[in-house]
């Protein structure tokens, strides 16, 4: 199983995405928050700044959508050139049909799930997505504490998968740092995402590594 380091912008310094981007060039992908003041209580970006960031990164974009209607706004994500474009269960009418629009588009079709939100009623769909998203804080804002009682679902996917033969990605995102991420790596989860705890690091690319290595080094095997 594939150890995907993820590092979120959240808590880059937006006046410098170029230089901010550079920094992770050693991460596997770049994570964008798309944020709409609908979905969640917070605004960031949105597509004409996420073209940018696309031609900019030194490394692929994996995009997480906490906006209101992905099924209208999530496929352009994919056109414009994102990797990986994630948007939420409980906002999507059709999770479905759009995982496959947006797979259609080029790009790896992602589910995420709040804290709260069950991942029982996606388990025989497993095949028509590519990674599943748990956050394991609140989405919205960056710095929040990792949510221990999101570990069982973590497990419970894991091992749903594991009777598949369907190779899909467990993400968490959310209060991942050196403290949590081996916690979350043994629960089963292989692509860790991590704003605060990256750029806040005096050298980001050394954290980046250094939460590679924890991960590897608990991930269940
Ligand atoms: O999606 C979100 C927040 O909703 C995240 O991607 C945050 O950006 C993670 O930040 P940290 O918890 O790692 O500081
Ligand atoms: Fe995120």
């Amino acid at each position: 199983m594939a150890i995907v380091i993820s590092p979120s912008i959240l808590s880059c310094d937006f006046a410098d995405l170029r230089g901010e981007l550079a920094k992770i060039a050693g991460a596997d992908f770049a994570h964008v928050d798309v944020m709409d003041n609908h979905f969640v209580p917070n605004l960031t970006l949105g597509l004409p700044v996420v073209e940018r960031i696309v031609a900019a990164s030194p490394v692929p974009v994996d995009a997480h959508l906490m906006i209101a209607e992905p099924d209208r706004w999530a496929p352009a994500y994919a056109e414009a050139g994102c990797a990986s474009v994630t948007f939420h269960a409980e906002a999507a009418t059709a999770p479905v049909r759009l995982a496959r629009e947006l797979r259609s588009a080029g790009a790896r079709a992602g589910l995420a799930l709040r804290p709260a939100t069950p991942v029982e009623p996606y388990l025989d769909l497993l095949g028509e997505f590519d990674m599943i998203l748990v956050m394991t804080v609140e989405p919205g804002f960056g710095g929040q504490s990792f949510l221990d009682g999101t570990l069982p679902k973590i497990t419970r996917l894991r091992e749903a998968i594991a009777r598949t033969d369907a190779d899909v990605w467990v993400q968490v995102d959310g209060g991942i740092s050196r403290a949590t991420i081996e916690r979350a790596a043994d629960a089963g989860a292989n692509v860790f995402v991590a704003g605060s705890a990256v750029y806040s690091a005096q050298d980001a690319a050394a954290e980046v590594d250094a939460l590679r290595s924890l991960a590897q080094g608990a991930h269940r095997h």
